[in-house]
């Protein structure tokens, strides 16, 4: 089989793929030629020094940004130049690395926010079939609380958000993605700025959303997390993807030791 083929059927298999993808600020190349899968039910970790091109990558994936050059699929899809929303739809969720809840909406009606369209829409889906409306919103409620419950948060359910601490919204943003049945999650530094108790109890929901057959990749700097929690690990430096393996064999390659020690240079 030619090496061309190959990386078709490997593609297609994939949740997400990524194929020589580039992308350019002005004269900066961010990401290099980059290219990997994000298999079936995999805990994938993208790690590397400040600067590599990590949160680049994450925003090409999602379609906050477009590529320079390259393709990227979902579900064996080219998705490369579609919008963010048409992403979501097709089964891609996002949690950014300092979420932003409505503070003063409570924690449920944060989470049933994210099942819904445009609110133009609703207003007149509500004229024209308000029973189906209501019965949505109360199918809506139920999984919310059931979210709510997966991520441990259901005893703050009908507080405000500006309650929670910046682990809590963690947890929020995750149980907001799920509102959308996604496929896979890109995590965006969930340890960062989390308290040492509740960072075992995000490690422990992300194991079970995992065991729920939903695949992760996410960007951590906490090695000890990326350990614990991988199968797999991609190494980006100086916008390219220096190599892969477990966390451990990652962890013994020299090129990235050499990439740590010499930053992002
Ligand atoms: N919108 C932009 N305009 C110009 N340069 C950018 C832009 N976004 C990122 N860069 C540059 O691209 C490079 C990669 O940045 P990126 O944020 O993707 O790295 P990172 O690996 O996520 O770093 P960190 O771990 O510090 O978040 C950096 O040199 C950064 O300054």
């Amino acid at each position: 089989m030619s090496e061309t083929i190959e990386r078709q059927d490997e593609i297609r298999a994939a949740v997400l793929a990524a194929k020589n993808v580039v992308r350019r600020f002005g004269g900066l190349v961010a990401v290099n030629d980059v290219s990997f899968d994000v298999w079936p039910g995999e805990i994938l970790g993208l790690i590397g020094p400040n600067g590599a091109g990590k949160t680049t990558m994450f925003d090409l994936l999602a379609g906050s940004i477009l590529p320079t050059s390259g393709d990227i699929f979902l579900n064996g899809v080219q998705v490369s130049g579609e919008a963010a929303h048409r992403r979501i739809e097709r089964g891609l969720g996002r949690t950014f690395q300092i979420p932003r809840p409505l503070p003063n909406l409570t924690l449920i009606e944060n989470v049933m926010l994210a099942a819904q369209g445009q609110a133009g829409e609703k207003l007149l889906a509500n004229f024209l079939a308000p029973r189906r409306v209501a019965a949505e919103e109360k199918a809506g409620e139920k999984k919310a609380l059931e979210l709510l419950e997966l991520v441990a948060l259901t005893h703050l359910a009908h507080e405000p958000a500006r309650v929670l601490s910046g682990g809590q919204r963690k947890l929020l943003e995750l149980s907001r993605v799920m509102m959308a049945d996604p496929a896979i999650i890109l995590l965006d530094e969930p340890a960062a700025g989390v308290n040492a108790s509740l960072l075992e109890v995000i490690i422990d929901r992300i194991r079970d959303i995992n065991a729920r057959g939903i695949t992760f990749l996410l960007i951590e700097h906490n090695i000890d997390m990326v350990t614990r929690l991988c199968h797999r690990v991609l190494v980006m430096a100086s916008g390219q993807l220096l190599c892969e393996g477990t966390a451990d064999e990652v962890a013994r390659d020299p090129r990235v030791i050499g990439a740590y020690l010499g930053g992002a240079a």
